[in-house]
């Protein structure tokens, strides 16, 4: 690897305007086979999405994981979204329930318009075999596979069946497997993002360390078709975690998949929990990412989401925020 750098290391040029006004730039991606309003997915955990979340994604157009934390959930689920209509999307492990779990699906003939397979450690023989598994028994359902952080990872999962590689390890802001392994992308996700990219020959997911909507621009720039998105998403109105009030302030928790009080036990975690500030409507934060991802559109010279490709970048030498606070 030479060039190393994260997002904020990163400024995206301009190019001449062609639009007149920032709201003909569209932000529409096809991702799967299907047309969603953003490149954005909320993170498929547990105090991010829930069913009344997702459907609520679903029904507005917008792409969405379930997470896989309550699993006895799942088969319900994609019974409800197939009777309204809406695409299921769900995601597995790699433990051997799972394996039955897929085979139960075909067997009543539930098949989910998208699978993710969500573990750790993507690079991985248990994560081989379970795409080998989803694709004998499931070929209509788009495998999302991850998550992995090289070109290697990446070429191996699409060989196996993977219709679309997750690429983030370590980045995430509740995650500490970077402090407790010393392994991972974070601090230099981007980077990791765009050698991940140039290997590979299906979309990629760029997952954990967006701090700002200019890093979904940053993201696309960079080789990501889809972006996943945790912190962001979390604490508003509709987010599943719980609620506290402190000095009059409210906050809402957002914990690590890999955390205890996911695991509801201290073994192998490698997440943290954190309070985030109560942040309003869901709706509120989506209008403004598609907003400011248009302006991005525009910034690029272009009119779609894919003119943000072409544009050339610099590597800053210091922080862009210049010591102040994102917002
Ligand atoms: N994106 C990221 O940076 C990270 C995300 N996470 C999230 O945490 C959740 C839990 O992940 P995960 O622990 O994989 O899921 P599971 O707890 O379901 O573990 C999956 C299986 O993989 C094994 N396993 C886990 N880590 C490794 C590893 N490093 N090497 C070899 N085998 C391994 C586990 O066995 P055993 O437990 O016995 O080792 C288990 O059999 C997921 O939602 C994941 O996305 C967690 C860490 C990093
Ligand atoms: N190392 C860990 N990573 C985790 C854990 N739980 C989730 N994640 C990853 O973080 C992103 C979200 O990142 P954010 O920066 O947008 O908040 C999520 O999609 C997972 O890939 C964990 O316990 N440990």
């Amino acid at each position: 690897m030479d060039n190393v750098f994260d997002y904020e290391d990163i400024q995206l040029i301009p190019a001449k305007s062609v639009v007149k006004s920032r709201s003909e730039c569209d932000t529409s991606v096809n991702f799967g086979g299907h047309t969603f309003k953003l490149p954005v997915v909320p993170a498929n955990m547990q105090t991010i999405i829930d069913e009344k979340i997702a459907t609520f994604l679903a029904e507005n157009g917008y792409f969405y994981i379930m997470h896989r934390f309550q699993p006895e959930k799942r088969i319900d689920f994609i019974k409800d979204m197939k009777a309204r209509g809406l695409i299921a999307s769900i995601s597995v492990g790699v433990k051997e329930g799972e394996y039955d779990f897929v085979k139960q699906l075909a067997e009543e003939n539930l098949v989910p318009e998208y699978i993710t397979i969500d573990i750790a450690h993507g690079h991985s023989n248990a994560v081989i075999e379970m795409i080998q598994h989803i694709k004998k028994y499931l070929p209509d359902s788009f495998v999302i596979a991850g998550n992995v952080g090289t070109p290697d990872a990446v070429r191996e999962l699409e060989n196996a069946g993977a219709d679309a590689t997750k690429v983030g390890i370590g980045p995430g802001k509740v995650c500490i497997t970077k402090i407790k392994t010393g392994f991972g992308t974070g601090g230099w996700q981007l980077a990791a993002l765009r050698w991940c990219a140039k290997a590979a020959s299906k979309p990629i997911i760029a997952d954990g360390g967006i701090r700002t909507h200019g890093d979904i621009a940053k993201s696309v720039r960079f080789g990501a078709s889809m972006v996943m998105i945790g912190s962001l998403f979390a604490g508003h109105e509709e987010s599943p975690g719980e609620t506290i009030e402190k000095d009059g302030k409210c906050y809402k928790e957002y914990f690590g998949s890999a955390s205890e009080f996911q695991k509801g036990e201290r073994k192998n975690v490698e997440g943290k929990k954190m309070y985030v500030e109560h942040k309003g409507a869901l709706m509120d934060t989506l209008t403004e990412m598609e907003q400011d991802l248009q302006s991005s559109i525009s910034y690029a010279g272009g009119r779609k989401l894919q003119d943000i490709r072409k544009v050339d970048y610099v590597i800053v030498k210091n922080s862009i925020f210049n010591g102040d606070k994102i917002y």
